[in-house]
């Protein structure tokens, strides 16, 4: 008998990196429960088809944070590999323009500065997100 060994499922997601006028970055924390349960993570969600990532980020936003944003420069994208997961997050700059976040399908929300994102966990492809954001911070502050 043979085996065969298909790949993990790939999310291709859009995330935003959204910032206020005070310099902070909105990070939400995902629910206890399913993959990466309790760990804090960037905003956002799958591209769904015929989608732009800059349609997605917005949608996605709105839907989870019941907030207007603008969709800007992009940062970064990942592609990482989980244990049984693959992703590709492109990361934007996003500005955040009306609405107060809510916890829509997340168990929590911050604003918080830069500098305090290493008191939060986030899943392991975070770690190259939160160096090009500090990098993009030290060559345009
Ligand atoms: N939104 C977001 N997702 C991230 C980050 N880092 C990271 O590894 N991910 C992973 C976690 C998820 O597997 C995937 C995001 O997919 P998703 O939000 O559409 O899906 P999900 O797993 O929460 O739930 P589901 O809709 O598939 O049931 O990307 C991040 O900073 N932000
Ligand atoms: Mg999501």
């Amino acid at each position: 008998m043979s085996e065969t060994i298909s790949p993990p499922p790939h999310k291709i997601i859009g995330v935003a990196v959204i910032s206020n006028d005070q310099g902070q970055i909105l990070i939400d924390r995902r629910r206890p429960e399913g993959a990466m349960g309790g760990l804090w993570e960037f905003p956002g969600g799958k591209i769904e088809k015929g989608e732009t990532v800059e349609e997605c980020i917005k949608r996605e936003i709105n839907e989870e944070l019941g907030i207007l944003i603008e969709v800007g420069k992009h940062l970064i994208t990942i592609d990482h590999t989980y244990t049984h997961l693959r992703v590709t997050l492109t990361v934007h700059h996003c500005r955040h323009l009306t609405g107060i976040p809510q916890p829509l399908e997340c168990d929590e929300i911050r604003w918080v500065n830069l500098d305090e994102l290493d008191r939060f966990a986030f899943p392991q492809a975070n770690i190259q997100i939160i160096a090009a954001l500090r990098e993009s911070d030290r060559s345009h502050p």
